[in-house]
This record gives C-alpha cells, structure tokens and sequence, in this order.
C-alpha cells in the first residue's frame, strides 16, 4: 500500500474540513478524489503532505508515518499545486531546474531530468521565456513539469486543469496517463466528473469532508437505483397519456416540461423498447428521442441529494 490514510480529521475553528477521512492507495492507481468546490479535496492532500497540521487520524506513505521532515519520503513524491507555483524572475528551464535540485543532487542526473521533464509537458521550444509569457495552459504545464521533474513514484495533482484551454487539457490528461504507465501512481484531485471518469482507476467521492462513495466508476454506478435515463423532445402529452408513461416497468422518475419528456429507469433491459412500442401505440408523435447511461453526476446526486457541478 503506498497510501493509507486512517480516520483523519481536520478543523479550521468551527469549520470541520475533514470529518473522518480514510483513504488506501495501491501501488499502479490513478486514484481520483472527485467532489465539490469546497469539499476538502485540497485540505486532504496538504494534510497527507504534512504541510497543514491535522487533528486526528493518521498518515502513512510508502508504509513510513509522514512527517513534516520526512525527507526519504518527500524524495518520492511529486506534487502539483492547484495554484502555480513558479519563480517570474527564472525561465521556464531554470524553474525547472530549481525544483529538480532540490531533490536530484548529481548535476548529470539532474540535467537529463530537466530534459525529460520539457519534453514531457512540450515545453522544450519555450525552455527561455520567463513564465509571464507563457498562457495559462503552458504555465500549468509548467507547472506540472517543476512537480515530476525528479521522477517521483507517487504524484499528487490537485486541479491541473481548471480553466486550461482543450489542447493543454488533453496535453495534461494524456500526461497522466504516461506517467502512470511508466510506474508512478497518481493522486487526481478534480470537480470535472468527465475527467476523473476517464482517467482513473479508482475514484473516491468526498462530500463535506467525509467520504461518500468509493470505488470503479462500474462500481459507483452499480451503487445507485439509476440505470438509464431517456429524453424524448419535441413531445405533447396530454394527462391521460402521462399517466400511461407513469405505468412503465422499472421507471424511477417522470419529468415533463417544455414540450421534453425525461424518464429515469431503474434495473431492468429494454426500456427503450418499451417506451417506443407506448409512443406507437398511443400515436404520440415527437422530435427526437436518447437514452444515456447515469453519470458520476448521478451517483453524486442519488447519493447526496444535490448536483455534482460539472461547469465551473
Ligand atoms: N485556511 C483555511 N481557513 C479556513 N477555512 C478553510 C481554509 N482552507 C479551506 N477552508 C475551508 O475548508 C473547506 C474545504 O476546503 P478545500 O479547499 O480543502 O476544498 P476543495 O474540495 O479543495 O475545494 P476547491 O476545489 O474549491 O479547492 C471549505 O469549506 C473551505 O472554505
């Protein structure tokens, strides 16, 4: 296990940010921590990096108690704040550069790591411009190279794309990935449900602080009633035939305005067959008609009783 965390709890006064947080990593994960603005994803990794001090609970990384002046252990991880955290007074190669000094002491070594660190994040061309002249995807990859440069085997990554433009998004996403695939495990922290689901392992959702769900995005899925929603637009019921609607096997949730029909279906198969063979029958005419599978933003909202933001 190269992550447990165990019961933690942190306050800021009144404010419980943590409440009884526990967490294993094992050694391959993407783990992604998926929750709400505010929901204590960034108190969880600065707790797990003894930067902020916490009440209750443990951590341990790499199987060792983490501590404050856990240098062995500091060597391994690499972190990627959510806000930028580069030198405007050094280029893009010399921010580089310092952070990777700071944990690889052999000048060759540490030269070849810098490298490997531009070209990862396609930062190579820009290796002399000085951060300010960098938009704000590059600066996040920027970002991203000063925290791996060192090759750590555990990274940590809280929000490495909010407001990135598509390019530097998928840049970054695909980076993940690599990295994953050259050994290191990730922690991903993010409120974009899309991106946890594509990209990891295994997903943990915190609400509030506390851990409501944990699990493959199969498995989250298979937690909730919710298993296929169908949308029909462009449609005109009246009464009578809503409640024919209202009689279909296994529907969870009816939902009728301007002129779209949505219908939530719980276990089961054929609903779209079902529905269609009602709409025929009845002779309801309508503009166009989906099914979807349930989505984190599902889970989230079955669970807790509000949406997961996906926008923001
Ligand atoms: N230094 C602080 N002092 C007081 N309250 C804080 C402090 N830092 C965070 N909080 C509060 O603790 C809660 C958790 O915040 P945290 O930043 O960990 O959440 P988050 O999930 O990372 O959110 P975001 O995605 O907005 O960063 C929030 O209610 C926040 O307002």
């Amino acid at each position: 296990m190269i992550v447990r965390v165990e019961q933690l709890v942190k306050r800021y006064q009144e404010l419980v940010a943590l409440d009884h947080f526990s967490l294993q990593v094992e050694e391959g994960e993407i783990l992604g921590l998926l929750g709400p603005n505010g929901s204590g994803k960034t108190t969880a990794i600065n707790c797990m990096l003894s930067l902020l001090k916490y009440d209750k609970g443990s951590v341990e990384l790499f199987g060792e108690p983490m501590r404050p002046d856990a240098y062995e252990i500091k060597k391994q991880i690499g972190v990627v704040f959510q806000n930028i955290a580069v030198f405007e007074e050094l280029s893009v190669e010399e921010n580089v550069r310092y952070f990777c000094s700071l944990y690889v002491k052999d000048k060759a070594e540490r030269e070849h790591c810098v490298e490997w660190a531009l070209d990862f994040v396609g930062l190579r061309e820009f290796r002399g411009f000085r951060p300010r002249k960098l938009s704000g995807g590059m600066l996040r990859r920027l970002n991203i190279a000063c925290g791996i440069a060192h090759h750590p085997k555990l990274i940590f990554m809280d929000e490495p794309t909010v407001a990135v433009d598509p390019q530097s998004r998928n840049n970054i996403l695909e980076g993940i990935v690599k990295l994953n695939e050259q050994g290191a495990t990730v922690i991903y922290t993010s409120h974009y449900m899309e991106e946890v689901e594509q990209l990891c392992t295994r997903i943990v959702i915190l609400d509030d602080g506390r851990v409501v769900a944990c699990g493959t995005k199969e498995e989250l899925k298979e937690m909730i009633a919710l298993r296929e929603k169908i949308t029909i637009e462009d449609v005109v019921l009246s009464e009578e035939q809503r409640a024919m609607f209202e009689e279909l096997p296994a529907l969870l949730d009816l939902q009728y305005h301007s002129r779209q029909l949505r219908l939530s279906f719980g276990v089961g198969s054929g609903h779209l067959e079902s529905l269609l063979g009602l709409l025929r029958r009845a002779q309801i005419s309508y503009g166009k008609i989906y099914s979807e599978q349930p989505t984190l933003n599902d889970v989230f909202l079955e669970i807790t009783g509000r949406e997961l933001r996906d926008d923001v």
